[in-house]
């Protein structure tokens, strides 16, 4: 855990360091006797050897993957930072449960788990029947409806990103298997993403920033100006969480908490696009162990996302120009990680094959 003590310390779990020298070697040396030259199948093989560590094993299997979808809304949004109406969040929400979204269908092929969470959407859901098998259901854990402007003061207060981290936890101590895929929803999140960016690599905001959900130039410049309001307006924010708190939003916060619960009971977590990033940039800020179990689906077509990237040392595993969110990128990643972990469990070696090594 970091050092210092902040006012989410009582809500953070312990995250042991996964560093295991002997298994590694172990995870390479079998890696290096497949039937292949040595290192021929790149990135995977560094999936493979990550993927035995994070769930402390030589032959590692995947069980019951699930996609967890944040959804709220951002006070900021009013500032006209977004190209689409605050209506479009909980408008999508229904999309994802009707099945009709990138996510849903995605989510579809693979046969990931697609739970959706209200952390703080502006709508009413109201009562829901029990969703048919294998479609997606809603769980409300709505802190408010909608943060407030960051522009004008924090996003949310102390208590109520504690509660939507504790939440956040909560929801993921609730589901079974051992993956985890980020998504989320919120009109306005691009922008929340970048003030923490910004924050964290203490860049400036127009680095931090871009297009979102399609912003021309000129509403990219206009953002920027709003963006860097904020900045000026919270000059002094002295910790991570406070930073999520003043600059963040209801799904980035329940985000942290997932995170950081599915970090703590050691399953793999595999990151979406520019705003579950974002929330990954704070979890690790906030106990830096948490890196080990991320794995990165993919490079968002989002101005900022190479720059998360970078902080966090990651290597994306696709780079498709994805700038969709909802988990899209995990989900077209997921088939990579089952084929990493079949690498390792299936693939001959070159003794058991009878093939000659150089
Ligand atoms: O994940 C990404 O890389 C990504 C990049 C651009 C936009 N998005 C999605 O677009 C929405 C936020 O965009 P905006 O312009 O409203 O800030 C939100 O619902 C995200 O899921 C997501
Ligand atoms: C239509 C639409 C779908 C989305 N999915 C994630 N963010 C989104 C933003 C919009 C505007």
């Amino acid at each position: 855990m970091s050092d210092a003590l902040n006012f989410l310390t009582p809500c953070l779990p312990e995250v042991a360091d996964l560093s295991d020298p002997a298994l590694s070697q172990r995870l390479q040396h079998l890696l290096d006797n497949k039937t292949k030259p040595v290192g021929a199948l790149g990135q995977l093989e560094s999936l493979a050897l990550q993927l035995g560590q994070i769930l402390g094993t030589e032959a590692p299997q995947l069980r019951s993957p699930q996609m967890l979808v944040c959804a709220a809304d951002h006070g900021l949004a009013a500032r006209g930072v977004s190209a689409y109406p605050s209506d479009v969040t909980w408008q999508m929400v229904e999309n994802f449960l009707a099945g009709g979204a990138a996510v849903s269908v995605l989510a579809r092929q693979h046969g990931l788990a697609l739970t959706v969470v209200d952390c703080g959407v502006r709508h009413d859901f109201g009562p829901r029947p029990e969703p048919a098998p294998g479609a997606a259901r809603l769980l409300v854990r709505k802190v408010g409806p909608g943060t407030a402007d960051a522009s004008l003061g924090p996003a949310m207060s102390e208590a109520e990103c504690l509660q939507a981290v504790r939440q956040g936890r909560e929801v993921v101590a609730g589901l079974p298997g051992n993956v985890l895929l980020l998504g989320e929803m919120g009109i306005g999140n691009t922008s929340a993403a970048s003030l923490l960016l910004a924050w964290c690599s203490g860049r400036p905001v127009a680095e931090c920033t871009g297009r979102g959900t399609g912003l021309d130039e000129p509403g990219v410049a206009r953002k920027v100006a709003v963006l860097e309001q904020v900045m000026a307006r919270h000059a002094a924010l002295r910790d991570p969480a406070q930073a999520l708190a003043a600059l963040g939003g209801f799904e980035l916060a329940t985000l942290v908490g997932a995170v950081l619960q599915a970090a703590a009971e050691r399953r793999v977590v595999l990151v979406d696009g520019f705003i579950t990033t974002a929330a990954v940039l704070i979890a690790c800020a906030l106990v830096p162990t948490v890196r080990q179990r991320c794995v990165f689906a993919h490079q968002s077509g989002e101005r900022g996302h190479a720059l998360m990237l970078q902080q966090l040392e990651a290597r994306p595993l696709l780079s498709l120009g994805l700038r969709l969110g909802e988990g899209s990128g995990a989900a077209l990643a997921w088939p990579l990680l089952q084929s990493a972990c079949l690498v390792l469990a299936e693939m001959a070696s070159f003794a058991s094959a009878g093939v000659s090594q150089a």
